[in-house]
């Protein structure tokens, strides 16, 4: 029943609304090194490995984080979590405005790390709680997909920010946002359409870890986590940090039509939403093929880019960008997978264990491209394009073991569904010894 809310349509708007501000707010946070990355190296007198460093130990704090956060909120629900969230990452943000060391930054990186990782989750329960279940597919994906505008808000905003008020007032004035935030959501947000919180039960550490491997035993729950790990992690490294070098090092392009690609890259992004909600609720018996579409298209767009003769030309890497663009959006497709396997209680924490794929994989991905460049231009200064064709190349790995594990399970899953119960609405597999 709580997911049919139907005399509530006009709050449930309201609340996705700032449920989704919120998550953009985070995603501001995450992205809003990158357009910085020069002025760190001055700030902080650092090399460019430690400079890629805040955003592997972001990365590596958010993945780390998912499973106790979705824990958390299947155990306290979203407004006490998201509180928690916002109060982080705008703490870690101000602090960042005030680093003068190295060390103190990368403290300062880990707080926004950990409040980033508990704000998406607590998001995606809110719809699950709010709309009907016809249109919680479309609704994740919009979710997912709108809250990157925060990376756009990042991108040229940050910039005039940093020229024109320095580093201690543009990060000062982004975490000052949180403090809207926090009235936002205390004010208007509630658990669900009849619980201003909605609490689980107190687990012991036995029966959490019961619980846990009881989403884990759902073959859906590792399909989910398999398409979340494999279709993202292009679109992680491209916006958050090798984008830019690859796009001017090694296509020649301009700084100008880097920065013009990597934005294109967040407003595509976007703009794959209605369309994947779309087929997601529509077919979902189909929904590990659409993700194997999508990971087909990325290696054989990168296939081109890294096979043509010299640079690539300019429709080609818009090209690039656009396929890339659906990767995000195409790992949402892994969140609804597990949404559908696993019951309404322990939806965030499954939710948690998908979202652990994607950030692992990006992770992965940003840390084998340093590692490729590094090794293939020992002591140079700037990396060679040669060098950035190889590393590029890595992705493939990361591919081909996503698209094995995502076969793997999703036989094991039609083995035990039919079409009619996930038509239904379910892909969830009785797993008890009777039952087999
Ligand atoms: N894949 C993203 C969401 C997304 C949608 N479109 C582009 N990206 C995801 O898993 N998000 C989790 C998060 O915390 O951002």
């Amino acid at each position: 029943m709580s997911n049919e809310p139907g005399s509530v349509p006009g709050r449930r708007y309201t609340v996705w609304v700032v449920g989704l501000l919120v998550y953009a707010l985070a995603v501001f946070h995450r992205s809003s090194l990158a357009v910085a990355g020069l002025a760190a190296t001055d700030r902080f007198d650092i090399s460019a490995s430690q400079l890629a460093s805040f955003t592997v130990l972001q990365l590596l704090v958010y993945a780390s984080m998912q499973i106790p956060v979705g824990l958390m909120v299947d155990r306290f629900g979203s407004r006490t979590v998201l509180t928690a969230a916002v109060t982080v990452v705008s703490t870690g943000q101000a602090a960042f405005a005030f680093a003068d060391s190295y060390a103190l930054a990368l403290g300062a990186r880990v707080l926004v790390g950990a409040g980033d990782a508990m704000t998406f989750i607590c998001v995606l329960r809110l719809v699950t709680s709010w709309f009907p279940r016809r249109q919680v597919p479309l609704v994740s994906q919009l979710t997912g997909n709108l809250g990157q505008l925060g990376a756009l808000a990042a991108a040229a905003p940050m910039t005039w920010a940093l020229g024109h008020l320095g580093w201690t007032r543009a990060y000062l004035g982004g975490a000052l946002v949180g403090l809207v935030a926090l009235v936002l959501l205390r004010v208007l947000l509630h658990d669900t359409p009849t619980q201003a919180h909605l609490r689980g039960v107190p687990m012991t550490a036995r029966a959490l870890a019961a619980s846990l491997a009881a989403s884990w035993a759902q073959p859906g729950t590792r399909l989910g986590l398999w398409v979340h790990f494999s279709t993202p992690f292009s679109t992680t490294l491209m916006g958050l940090l090798w984008g830019f070098p690859f796009l001017v090092t090694a296509e020649h392009v301009s700084a100008g039509t880097a920065s013009a690609l990597l934005s294109l890259l967040v407003a595509t992004s976007v703009g794959y939403g209605p369309l994947l909600g779309w087929l997601v609720g529509r077919h979902p018996w189909h929904r590990s093929t659409t993700a194997l579409v999508i990971v087909g298209a990325l290696a054989t767009v990168w296939a081109l880019v890294l096979l043509w003769p010299g640079d690539a030309p300019l429709l080609l890497l818009v090209l690039l960008i656009v396929v890339v663009g659906a990767g995000g959006p195409g790992s949402m497709i892994g969140f609804d997978v597990a949404r559908t396997s696993n019951p309404d209680h322990r939806t965030a924490s499954a939710s948690g264990i998908i979202n652990v794929g994607g950030f692992t994989s990006g992770l992965l991905a940003v840390l084998a491209v340093g590692a490729v460049l590094d090794a293939l231009t020992p002591g140079a200064q700037d990396y060679t394009p040669e060098a950035f064709r190889w590393a590029m190349a890595t992705q493939y790995v990361l591919w081909t073991l996503g698209v094995v594990q995502v076969l793997r399970y999703r036989r094991r899953i039609r083995s035990l569904t039919t079409r009619e119960q996930v038509a239904g609405g379910s892909s969830m597999v009785d797993l008890t010894p009777d039952a087999r």
